[in-house]
């Protein structure tokens, strides 16, 4: 037995070398950059939802980290929202567990104390769009990329807690808009709403992120995270009271054959559209 342990050993470290991760986390003097890393366009499935979650949650245990910035491996893609395959002819349990992923992330990532800021250089639809709003501040590359919950466009409803966020970042009557015709915007006009906090040149997106971040860790840190808290906290505890419910609204809406087959419509289309990119 004792025998088997350095063999043991030896392949669980070469299968962290080769595993790539899902999320990169590269720590700097007080703060640390989190990078979504899911090829090709950190959809966000179970496992990624997770390894989110726990990036934050290890950073909030370190002592020396006071701030992230969420940012992504691939320029053109901060996130394309959740996976839809996820969520299109699911198994039900596996569906369960991937939306209390989703709920848990969520809750992780608008409630931290950590000071965060989204450094967004490329697309950030719909599960994107919430992560992003979940930072305290956003920087947008001005541009192409695209930013908002098309969820509607999908056929599909985001949940109370979405519409939460987003109201919360940008008020009433522009997420009606938003929300209700599936808009996405680029990052001038994300600014004009108050999406975005920042629009520049893809190039200084992160030199702004973290100008931006060392803004929030100038702020005395209890005053700040107090003020966090009392700014988010109602919002994070009716989802907190509702889990199950939520869950249970999601799992029903998702099973039903009118979202199946609105997915499966949206996936082929992603598809075609894939395949006439790499025909060109
Ligand atoms: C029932 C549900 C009820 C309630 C849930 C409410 C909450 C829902 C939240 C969501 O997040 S829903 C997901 C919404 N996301 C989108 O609409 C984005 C769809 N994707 C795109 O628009 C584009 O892919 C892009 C992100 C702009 C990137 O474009 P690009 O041209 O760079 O890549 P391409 O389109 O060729 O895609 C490459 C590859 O990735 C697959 N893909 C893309 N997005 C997703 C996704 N969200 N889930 C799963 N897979 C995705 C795409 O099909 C291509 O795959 P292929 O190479 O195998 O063909």
């Amino acid at each position: 037995m004792l025998r088997c342990l350095p063999t043991f050993r030896a392949r669980a470290a070469r299968a962290m070398s080769t595993t790539p991760s899902l999320v990169q986390i590269e720590k700097k003097d007080n703060y640390a950059i989190v990078r979504l890393s899911r090829a090709p366009v950190n959809s966000l499935n179970m496992e990624l939802l997770q390894a989110i979650d726990e990036a934050v949650q290890s950073l909030e245990q370190d002592k020396n980290i006071k701030g992230m910035i969420l940012s992504s491996t691939n320029p053109k893609i901060f996130s394309a929202g959740l996976d839809i395959t996820e969520m299109y002819q699911p198994k039900t349990k596996r569906l369960r567990e991937f939306w209390r992923a989703f709920q848990n992330t969520y809750l992780r990532l608008y409630t931290t104390p950590l000071a965060t800021v989204a450094a967004i250089e490329g697309h950030s639809p719909a599960g994107g769009c919430l992560l992003a709003m979940c930072c305290d501040s956003r920087v947008m590359s001005l541009g192409g990329p695209l930013i908002g919950l098309n969820e509607t466009k999908l056929g599909i409803v985001a949940p109370f807690w979405m519409r939460d966020v987003m109201v919360n970042t940008i008020g009433h009557r522009e997420t009606e808009k938003m929300l209700g015709l599936g808009l996405q915007v680029n990052a001038l006009r994300g600014k004009e709403i108050g999406l975005i906090d920042e629009a520049v040149p893809v190039e200084q997106v992160h030199s702004v992120a973290e100008k931006l971040l060392l803004e929030w860790l100038s702020i005395p840190s209890s005053a700040r995270k107090l003020t966090k808290a009392m700014m988010r906290d109602e919002t994070a505890q009716k989802l907190r009271s509702r889990l199950d419910e939520d869950r249970s609204n999601f799992v029903d809406f998702c099973e039903t054959d009118k979202v199946q087959s609105a997915l499966a419509g949206y996936l082929a289309a992603l598809k075609k559209k894939a395949e006439a990119k790499a025909a060109k």
